[in-house]
């Protein structure tokens, strides 16, 4: 063994090799360097094999994109391009800034390289990774934006454990993955809010934004991948935030990872950490090459600041929509009071004059020597070398999360509870003690349709929480982590034990108080029956959830729901009342109410007979004449009500299968920037299969006509809608 080895600590087995070791088998030799061409030594060679598995996942990634253009049709066939003939590398250990002035194309560049166009989008140029035309695998690589979209209940290591027990192999052992996590969050700085919950509350005890979009980004790393978009992450941070998080990335990109990065504003600090910088003006390359010379070629090209400052902010400051505004306002203040400043006009033509300086440059001919040395080289094919929990393991955590979040947010099943509770008590207070009495028939029925449709109306309140559920989801989804159905079986099983009390109390309280029908068999029935159309109940909201894009809409359209299928159940009007086309069919027969209700009716009134002066009436005629309840029966009514709660959530796959994707992006933040933050939300996609991009592509469509109409509607900005 080398000394270089030897030298090396050594580490139990499933341990992860720290950092610093790696380092070590580099720093002695010069031909080790990191960026070496030069092949390893065989038993140095077995080391960096071990290293690239063990914190990279596997074999580093380089990647070259060359005369790559992204061009649009429009559906009246024209075209548009939006970005222009660009080339470029990122190779392992290095940090590749993307910089350019907002709508510039930094966006599309990075979604080109990572294999996330639309349909409408046509690429061209080619883009090859390891020297080789392949696709990016589970694992590889991961796209992160600023949306920053997490389960906002849990603390910073619950979300880190459950994200290594999603995303990495079930064949690895729990102590290499809490050897990772452990890791990672030493790593991103997290220790010291390891305990925190994320937020929602938005308490001092909750996240800041900075140590947010770092958990977001722990929680990709805990899978080791190799190659690193980040779109715009330090977007909305502030300055010691944003600069925290870069040095982080560039400590992820030392241990040998391939990172683009791209921004609107430069901090000059952060600029310092850039191994490459490609300028952006419109699409088009301004500037490829080393960061620490790009100032340096840029006054070389012709390019003031009327103040100090490094050329690339100033750069990127007059290619702003806002420049020209600036410069005037800035010289009305010369005027008024010799402010100095920014008072110059840079040349209409500045961005043109700097892409021919560069064009001709010995940088631009240097680098494109290097594209072409790089891209020649035949590296390792991608594999894919990660696989996902198993399916019952998705499910356990999972619904482990839920449970956890349900357990901690007050404001849903606890607070529904609780007022659950209070309404029985009330309903059994006002219904004390019945007697069997010709009028305690209507007094019972109204008892019976106030308790179910008081608790069934009360899952309306979910929809918030289920939207937000939603969002982490349909987002994890397209990481493909886990599967949907693996989410659909958690989420029920994390709810059923606060639906269970929420059922089990308030039967308890009203059916006493009340005195409705004695025996365990009938008391159990109620409850049985209200748990069951409660799981009902839950699951059309979260379909509501899943297909109205936002929180209160969904709440408007969940409430219109439950009140025309309460009018159509039996009660309001009788069954042989409800118009026949369109109220009795479908409508009645697809409200759960009408089988909650009548189930219940069968349970109560089956057996009692209720006196009148000298006559009776038994309960199977109150049920036959009064209320015209017949079939199928009260168990049978059970059946129908579990089969509907399994049509909605099969409903409910099927809405986040399809639908759900967009919907749920139509859903983050207020409508003011819809179409921003849609376009935010496609980006957030980190499918790792470039063969996925059909999917994307419809959702694209689907999410431009949804824009547009809303605009139409006045709900958008114009802005949103021409984007879109
Ligand atoms: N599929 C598309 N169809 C039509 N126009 C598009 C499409 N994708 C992007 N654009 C337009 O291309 C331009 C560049 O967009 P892009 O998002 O890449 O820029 P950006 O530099 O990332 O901007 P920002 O910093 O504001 O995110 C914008 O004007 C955008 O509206």
């Amino acid at each position: 063994m080398s000394a270089n080895l030897a030298s090396m600590p050594s580490s139990p087995p499933g341990d992860i090799i720290p950092l610093r070791n790696f380092n070590l088998l580099y720093q002695s030799s010069p031909s080790m360097s990191p960026k070496s061409t030069t092949s390893p030594l065989p038993d140095v060679a077995d080391a960096l094999v071990q290293y690239h598995n063990e914190i990279l996942g596997g074999p580093p990634v380089t990647l070259t994109w060359k005369d790559v253009k992204v061009l649009v049709t429009h559906p009246d066939g024209s075209t548009h391009t939006l970005v222009d003939n660009i080339s470029g590398f990122a190779e392992p250990f290095s940090l590749v800034a993307i910089v350019g002035a907002p709508k510039s194309g930094k966006t599309t560049l990075l979604r080109a390289l990572s294999g996330r166009l639309v349909q409408d989008e046509i690429l061209e140029g080619e883009i090859l990774l390891n020297g080789r035309r392949q696709q990016i695998t589970y694992g590889t690589a991961v796209y992160l934006t600023c949306d920053g979209i997490i389960s906002e209940m849990l603390t910073v290591e619950e979300n880190m454990y459950i994200a290594a027990v999603l995303k990495l192999p079930p064949t690895m052992s729990m102590k290499q993955k809490l050897n990772i996590v452990e890791q990672t969050i030493l790593d991103l700085s997290l220790k010291e809010c390891s305990s925190k919950q994320v937020g929602w509350c938005r308490n001092s005890k909750s996240l800041t934004q900075g140590e947010r979009r770092r958990l977001v980004l722990a929680m990709e790393i805990v899978m080791r991948p190799r190659l690193l978009y980040l779109d715009e992450v330090t977007d909305g941070l502030n300055g010691s935030a944003a600069l925290l998080y870069m040095t982080k990335v560039k400590l992820l990109a030392g241990e040998g990872r391939t990172v683009l990065a791209s921004f609107q504003e430069l901090n000059q600090n952060m600029f310092e950490l850039f191994d490459y910088l490609l300028i952006l003006g419109s699409g088009r390359r301004v500037y490829f090459g080393e960061a620490r010379i790009a100032h340096e070629h840029l006054t070389r090209s012709g390019l003031h600041s009327p103040v100090e400052q490094n050329l690339v902010g100033y750069f990127l400051q007059t290619q702003s929509a806002d420049y020209e505004e600036i410069v005037a306002s800035m010289k009305l203040l010369q005027d008024l009071e010799k402010v100095d400043g920014l008072g110059t006009e840079v040349p209409k033509n500045i961005q043109r004059t700097l892409e021919a300086v560069y064009e001709s440059s010995g940088i631009c001919s240097s680098m494109a020597a290097k594209i072409t040395g790089i891209s020649i080289k035949k590296g390792a094919v991608l594999v894919h070398l990660v696989s996902h929990a198993t399916f019952v393991n998705q499910i356990v955590t999972l619904a482990y999360r839920s449970f956890v979040s349900i357990a901690r947010d007050l404001g849903h099943y606890w607070a529904r509870f609780m007022l659950s509770i209070f309404a029985m008590l009330l309903i059994g207070t006002i219904f004390v003690n019945l007697d069997h009495s010709i009028s305690s028939i209507q007094e019972r029925a109204s008892c019976l349709f106030l308790v179910y449709e008081i608790l069934v109306y009360m899952t309306v309140g979910g929809i918030p929480y289920f939207h937000r559920e939603i969002k982490v989801v349909t987002k994890e989804k397209l990481n493909a982590h886990y599967s949907v159905a693996a989410f659909i079986f958690g989420s029920f099983l994390s709810a059923f034990p606060f639906l269970f009390i929420t059922a089990l109390f308030s039967s308890c309280f009203v059916y006493f108080l009340v005195g409705l029908h004695s025996g365990f068999g009938h008391f159990f029935y109620f409850f049985f029956n209200l748990l069951v159309s409660l799981v009902t109940s839950e699951g059309l909201m979260m379909t509501i959830s899943a297909l109205v894009p936002i929180s209160h809409a969904g709440m408007i359209v969940g409430s219109c729901i439950q009140t025309i299928f309460m009018l159509v159940a039996g009660y309001t009007a009788r069954p042989i009342d409800i118009p026949h086309p369109i109220w009795t069919y479908p409508m009645s027969y697809l409200s759960f109410h009408r089988y909650g209700i009548w189930g219940l009716y069968q349970n109560e009134f089956q057996g009692l007979r209720f006196q009148h002066s000298t006559s009776h009436m038994s309960g199977q005629q109150v049920i036959d004449s009064v209320y015209h309840m017949v079939n199928p029966g009260k168990w049978g009514n059970i059946l129908v009500l579990l089969l509907l709660g399994l049509f909605y959530r099969v409903l409910l796959y099927v809405c986040l299968m399809t639908t759900g994707t967009y919907m749920h992006a139509l859903g983050l933040g207020c409508l003011e920037n819809l179409g921003l933050q849609i376009e935010v939300a496609i980006l957030a996609t980190n499918e790792q299969d470039i063969t996925r991009n059909a999917e994307s592509a419809y959702e694209w469509h689907v999410l431009a006509d949804i824009v547009i109409l809303m605009q139409s509607a006045g709900f958008v900005k114009a802005e949103a809608a021409q984007r879109a």
